[in-house]
């Protein structure tokens, strides 16, 4: 397999809706690097935690479930996939029920750990493959991977995010008021600001951009100048 031009790793973290999904999938096709969404895994084993009929409080079961599952990642930024016990699952991890269960399962210590372990393995992966990956999620420049070559820390307004979500919701046929939404963004920002495992914050050593005044060309450029400043784009040779 051909290297792209991106050396390393560039980890971006943020609250919902700040673009993080769509800005690190983006950059990693323009750089035909790799793509790894941890939100989707998350989502994933809540999604297996629901159709277990377990309570996402009820720890010990989540657990349980999370062992069993057999969950696959892919990290191609033109069809990343989410595999469920061999379904792709990824229209239905996008839905309400999971929405409103994944930070509850996000929270539980040994589900990160089983996940992150998980994520580590892609990335080294996806460096030995292909030289580069952008991963995105809430704990990647903190945790998942503390050396990163760039980490990013989106926000946004509230308002903003909320209303980029109730876009998406609603092109994709899900009905969704700006107020609901919102409602919903605060409430996870709350849960997964002060879970005591792996809470959501920016890294000691991560750029913030604020995507409030940006498009989604504008958040990509910002970002490539940024892998661009650090020396991590390589011409290719020979690729
Ligand atoms: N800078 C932006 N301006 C306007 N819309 C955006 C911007 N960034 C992302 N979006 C849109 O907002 C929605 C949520 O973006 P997404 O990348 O899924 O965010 P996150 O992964 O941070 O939750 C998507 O429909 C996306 O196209
Ligand atoms: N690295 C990550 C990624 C997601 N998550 C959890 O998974 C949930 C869904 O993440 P996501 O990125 O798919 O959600 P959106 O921001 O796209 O709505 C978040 O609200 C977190 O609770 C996490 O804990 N750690």
């Amino acid at each position: 397999m051909g290297h792209g031009e991106l050396r390393g790793v560039v980890a971006l973290d943020g609250p919902s809706g700040t673009g993080k999904s769509s800005a690190a999938r983006r950059l990693a096709a323009t750089l035909r690097a790799r793509y790894l969404d941890t939100g989707a895994m998350y989502r994933a084993i809540t999604l297996a935690v629901l159709r277990a009929g377990v309570e996402p409080t009820d720890t010990e079961r989540v657990v349980e479930v999370a062992r069993a599952a057999k969950l696959t990642q892919t990290s191609d930024p033109d069809a990343s996939r989410t595999l469920l016990d061999g379904q792709d699952v990824g229209a239905e991890i996008r839905g309400p029920e999971v929405t409103l269960a994944v930070s509850p399962v996000s929270a539980v210590a040994e589900v990160r750990e089983l996940l992150v372990e998980h994520q580590r393995a892609i990335i080294a992966d996806a460096l030995a493959t292909a030289g580069g990956i952008v991963v995105e999620g809430r704990d990647i420049g903190t945790v998942v991977a503390p050396r990163a070559e760039l980490k990013v820390y989106l926000t946004a307004d509230a308002q903003a995010r909320a209303q980029r979500r109730t876009k998406q919701d609603t092109a994709s046929g899900r009905a969704a008021t700006v107020d609901a939404v919102l409602a919903d963004v605060q409430r996870r920002d709350a849960y997964d600001s002060s879970r005591r495992v792996s809470p959501l914050r920016p890294a000691e050593d991560a750029v913030e951009l604020d995507t409030t005044p940006l498009d989604l060309p504008g958040v990509v450029a910002a970002l490539l100048d940024l892998v661009e400043q650090r020396g991590l784009r390589v011409v290719a040779v020979g690729g």
